[in-house]
């Protein structure tokens, strides 16, 4: 068995209380509330800002130029479309940029990027990579399993399912399984593990990042 087949069997139970949640649930009825989505919105696109920092570390360290060049195109790519994603529901929900721009991350994205960033530039290219698939995979999976199942008429999160169930994100989400796999066969036992975890860990970050826009995290003490 590949990999990235054992690594999702490991995180089966997040993936399955991932597609339980109030707030994807809520996003396949067009239920969910607005403030939440709105929390939610905001702090995506902090992630996504420290995201794009990790992806660049990774194409920096990656071992061959065509692996380099690759990797920097296709992940280029997830980082335009979910940026237009975010710009459309930045309109559609009244959110300004300055609001955004004046906002903290919250607890669990501040944890969740810094944890990737440290990864980045501690371990070594393959085990970043293990750590930043679960972005990629549990969102095309999340996308997919919704768009089967929505109430897609007058849904108000319509484009985002369109957007992760979209067969160019699964495109892009399997080249990075792909690269995943190739890592792992050559990879020690010792780095494998590390592969391992950090996929594991940027699961359970998956499932946080969700609930904390359920709860509308914010900082307990300022
Ligand atoms: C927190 C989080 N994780 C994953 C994705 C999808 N790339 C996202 N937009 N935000």
């Amino acid at each position: 068995m590949n990999f990235s087949a054992q690594v999702w069997n490991k995180i089966d139970n997040i993936y399955n209380s991932i597609l339980i949640m109030p707030f994807v649930q809520e996003l396949k009825s067009g239920l969910l509330k607005r403030e939440i989505f709105q929390h939610y919105m905001i702090q995506d696109a902090i992630y996504l800002g420290e995201f794009a920092r990790v992806l660049a570390i990774i194409s920096a360290k990656a071992p061959e130029p065509d692996l380099q060049l690759q990797f920097a195109n296709n992940v280029r790519e997830a980082i335009i479309v979910e940026r237009s994603l975010h710009e459309n529901f930045f309109a559609k929900f009244g959110i300004t940029i300055d609001h955004a721009l004046a906002t903290e991350p919250s607890p669990t994205c501040l944890n969740y990027t810094n944890f990737l960033i440290a990864t980045a530039y501690r371990d070594s290219f393959a085990v970043t990579v293990a750590a930043v698939l679960p972005c990629f995979w549990i969102y095309s999976e999340v996308g997919k399993h919704i768009y089967q199942t929505a109430k897609i008429d007058n849904n108000p999160y319509q484009k985002w399912i369109e957007t992760y169930a979209d067969p160019d994100f699964e495109a892009s989400v399997n080249y990075i399984i792909q690269v995943v796999d190739q890592q792992a066969k050559i990879a020690s036992v010792q780095e494998l593990k590390l592969m391992e975890q950090a996929f594991y860990r940027a699961s359970q970050f998956e499932w946080m990042f969700w609930h904390s826009s359920e709860q509308l995290e914010t900082w307990s003490i300022k």
